[in-house]
């Protein structure tokens, strides 16, 4: 069996890659990285060790890599014949992939109606949709037509906190020994042949936003008001119990829209919330607050993880003040290294921060949710 992974980085080498290898996959990664990919294609493997007590080390094997860049071409033919294409780029890199995925489903669709899945690891809300959006503007009628009953786009969850990475080796990647990764079946094609460890379900939408409304709106308010503080590790920040207990409210807040939205029993999510905060807290990691806090427009925007619980716990009546407080941090996360930060930075300079915040989250000055972020903007600052 073979996959195609965009993207060598950290969860690429660190778990979707290794998954796969593990599940009897031949895995060629494309990156844009030219060290990444000669040290793949040169090596054929690349360790893995677990953040635990025991550090273990697991050897992906079964590898290798082509860039996107020089060697597209191989890269269309390598999608023409595997079973499987995973990214794990970043959501706002899709678009610069869909050419090339492109090429390679025209070309497998001319010759073949073997099945192909095509999943986007990325962390947001309809990932794989939003690719295959990409890629079919990019597909000619004939080849679109075949494409719908041979090539599936099914959204998929990813969970495992792998921090940014600095070894000697440039392969090596730590990653905690938690992972989850969640498919929706329903968007399988018939007859797929399950890939070991992945979790297919028939409706996503529970597991995703359980997902990117804890973990991810957790992480981020945990790195905006740590930024804030003047901490550089997430870790440093959550061995702050005022901050912590600040990034609980976040999560009870999140919580009570998943429990009153997808069911979820209330002890089981309050256990769900304590797992993730010590996940957040792992003393075998350290995780930057510069790449949790990273792309706040993104974390920002309308369908992500900040505005989109508080808009619906809104809707519910339910409370979002602490989600506002995290809004406001991202407005105050002035990263200078990072290029969405320095974005926001320069439009509040400009617009000043009500119309800034207006523009990245579409909520309209008068909105509560505008209101109360711009009250939690007015302490925080
Ligand atoms: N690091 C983590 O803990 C987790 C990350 N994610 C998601 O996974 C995605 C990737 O995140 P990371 O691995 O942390 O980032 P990363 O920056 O380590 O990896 C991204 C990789 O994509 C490559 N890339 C960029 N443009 C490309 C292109 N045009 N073609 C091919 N490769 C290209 C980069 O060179 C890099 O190696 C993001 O969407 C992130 O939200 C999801 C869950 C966990
Ligand atoms: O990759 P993003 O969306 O910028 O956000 C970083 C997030 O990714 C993770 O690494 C894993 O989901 C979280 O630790 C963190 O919340």
């Amino acid at each position: 069996m073979k996959a195609v992974h965009f993207g060598a980085g950290n969860i690429g080498r660190g778990f979707i890659g290794l998954l796969l290898s593990q599940a009897g996959y031949e895995v060629t990664f494309v990156d844009v990285n030219e060290a990444f990919v000669t040290q793949l294609k040169e090596r054929g493997e690349y360790p893995v060790t677990l953040a635990s007590d025991g550090q273990e080390t697991v050897i992906v094997k079964n590898v290798t890599a082509l860039s996107s860049v020089t060697h597209a071409d191989e890269v269309a033919a390598a999608i023409a014949g595997a079973d499987l294409v995973t990214t794990a780029v970043g959501v706002s890199i899709l678009k610069h992939i869909a050419g090339v995925l492109a090429d390679g489903i025209s070309r497998r669709v001319a010759v073949s109606s073997a099945p192909l899945h095509v999943i986007a690891c990325e962390n947001a809300i309809g990932g794989s949709a939003q690719l295959k959006e990409l890629v079919y503007v990019k597909l000619d009628e004939a080849a679109r037509a075949k494409a719908e009953s041979s090539v599936a786009f099914p959204n998929a969850a990813v969970d495992r906190i792998v921090p940014l990475q600095q070894h000697e080796d440039i392969l090596k990647v730590v990653v905690e020994p938690f992972y989850e990764w969640v498919v929706d079946a329903s968007q399988m094609i018939p007859g797929y042949t399950p890939v070991e460890g992945v979790h297919y379900v028939d409706n996503l939408e529970p597991y995703i936003e359980r997902k990117l409304f804890t973990v991810n709106t957790g992480h981020c308010s945990a790195a905006y008001l740590g930024f804030l503080q003047g901490y550089e590790t997430i870790q440093q920040a959550m061995e702050d119990e005022a901050l912590t207990a600040k990034v609980r409210e976040v999560l009870e807040e999140t919580g009570a829209v998943l429990i009153q939205k997808h069911g979820f029993d209330e002890a089981e999510h309050s256990k769900y919330i304590d797992k993730i905060l010590e996940r957040f807290r792992n003393p075998a990691l350290t995780d930057e607050v510069s790449r949790v806090g990273r792309s706040p427009l993104r974390k920002l925007s309308p369908s992500d993880r900040l505005v989109s619980p508080a808009t619906q716990a809104y809707d519910r009546g339910l409370s979002y003040t602490a989600l506002t407080r995290s809004m406001a941090g991202a407005l105050l996360f002035k990263a200078g290294d990072d290029p969405e930060a320095v974005e926001l930075q320069a439009v509040i300079a400009e617009l000043g921060a009500e119309a800034a915040l207006t523009k990245y989250t579409g909520l309209a000055a008068d909105h509560p949710i505008h209101q109360a972020a711009m009250e939690q903007y007015a302490k925080l600052s």
